[in-house]
């Protein structure tokens, strides 16, 4: 048995390890915090009109870090650190702005702030259409919007915002959705009667809600954040929300994970106003029109095959135009620099009657 002195003299030595430790990383991360304020300075002497943000350069950092990393802290943890630390250094470059599909609380939040960090300042929009503007007139430097959920399927307004718009995407991040069961501290938990949330959500739980609450009436809102937020003026009812609107409103989980799918996820977009330089694994999104004939879908597939690349989407959306008979929104693996990527999209554009390429970045890293 201890005595407790041996136990406090051994904590007493490893917590002055710790703090040794710590005045170290404090000065690591200020040299860091340095070397980040000499590359803004060259940045802005060799152009003023410079991107601070660096897409790729971000994703090579945190990759190279989660191949570095022996434990006991896995990758994902490690690179979220890291993902901190170089998200406070942008700041001190200059403050990034970003605009995400609103109101504060929502899963596209919290995906902005996993892609950009904690030190980015985030605006919530009213709609996508909205974000796509912000970035388009300048307001903000990039904007965050859901593109496909693993449940649900692809998030059709954000498909036809890209084919009126310039915008280039410049990054993507995917997001694991856990939706909870929400109330507050006066719902009478025996008599909820009524249940908020959005319809993707309502749509991912359902064999849940079925199961659990058959006969509450299902209320869709316009994000899960409104349903968090209404929750908590009503004494019988509850919310189908993420953790992100449960803090916001201070709501408590009295079901957690009722997502029906455990691998439940949501793929978001970062679209911004430049081109995205190569970084060690990237994919490029395109956006294709096919006159309307016979063999026009193999004719547009076949230089992919012939190439060897690897497509990891394809989405037909109907045509708004004459000359937009069908438009295929592709994704594939490599990016448009590539020589092999570039030859293909030329063979892809004398085929088709329209080809846009809507950005070539890094595969999400975190
Ligand atoms: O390498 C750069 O260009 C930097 O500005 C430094 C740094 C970093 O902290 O590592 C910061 C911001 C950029 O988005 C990428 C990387």
């Amino acid at each position: 048995m201890s005595d407790g002195v041996g136990e406090d003299q051994d904590l007493d030595a490893l917590r002055k390890q710790i703090d040794a430790l710590d005045s170290e990383l404090l000065q690591l991360i200020s040299r860091r915090a340095q070397y980040a304020q000499q590359v803004a300075s060259i940045k802005t002497c060799v152009d003023p009109q410079t991107q601070f943000y660096r897409p790729e350069r971000e994703a090579e950092v945190l990759r190279r870090i989660m191949a570095l990393n022996d434990g006991p802290l896995d990758d994902e943890e490690m690179a979220r650190l890291f993902r901190e630390i170089m998200s406070a250094c942008l700041a001190l470059e200059q403050p990034i702005k970003v605009a995400y599909l609103g109101p504060e609380g929502t899963f596209t939040q919290q995906a902005a702030l996993k892609h950009f960090g904690e030190s980015a300042i985030s605006l919530p929009m009213a709609a996508i259409d909205e974000v796509f503007r912000e970035v388009e007139a300048g307001a903000v430097h990039y904007g965050v919007v859901p593109v496909e959920n693993s449940t649900e399927g692809v998030i059709n307004h954000t498909l036809d915002s890209f084919m009126d718009s310039s915008m280039r995407i410049s990054g993507e991040v995917v997001l694991r959705i856990h939706q909870h069961l929400l109330v507050s501290s006066t719902t009478r938990r025996d008599k909820i009667s009524r249940i908020y949330s959005h319809p993707q959500s309502f749509a991912q739980c359902r064999k849940w809600l079925d199961a659990h609450y058959p006969q509450a009436e299902r209320v869709p809102v316009s994000s899960n954040a409104e349903a968090a937020r209404l929750v908590r003026t009503e004494w019988h009812s509850a919310a189908i929300a993420g953790d992100m609107a449960a803090k916001l409103y201070d709501l408590e989980k009295i079901y957690e994970k009722v997502e029906d799918r455990p691998d439940n996820s949501t793929r978001f977009l970062i679209i911004g106003n430049h081109d995205v330089p190569p970084s060690s694994e990237d994919k490029t999104s395109v956006v294709v029109a096919m006159r309307n004939q016979p063999g026009a879908l193999h004719a547009l597939l076949e230089p992919f095959h012939r190439h060897q690349i690897d497509l990891t989407r394809l989405e037909t959306r109907p045509s708004r135009s004459g000359a937009w008979n069908y438009v295929f929104f592709i994704d594939f693996r490599g990016h448009q620099d590539d020589p092999h990527v570039a030859a293909m999209l030329e063979e892809v554009r004398l085929r088709a009657s329209e080809l846009k390429v809507l950005g070539s970045y890094p595969v999400g890293v975190l």
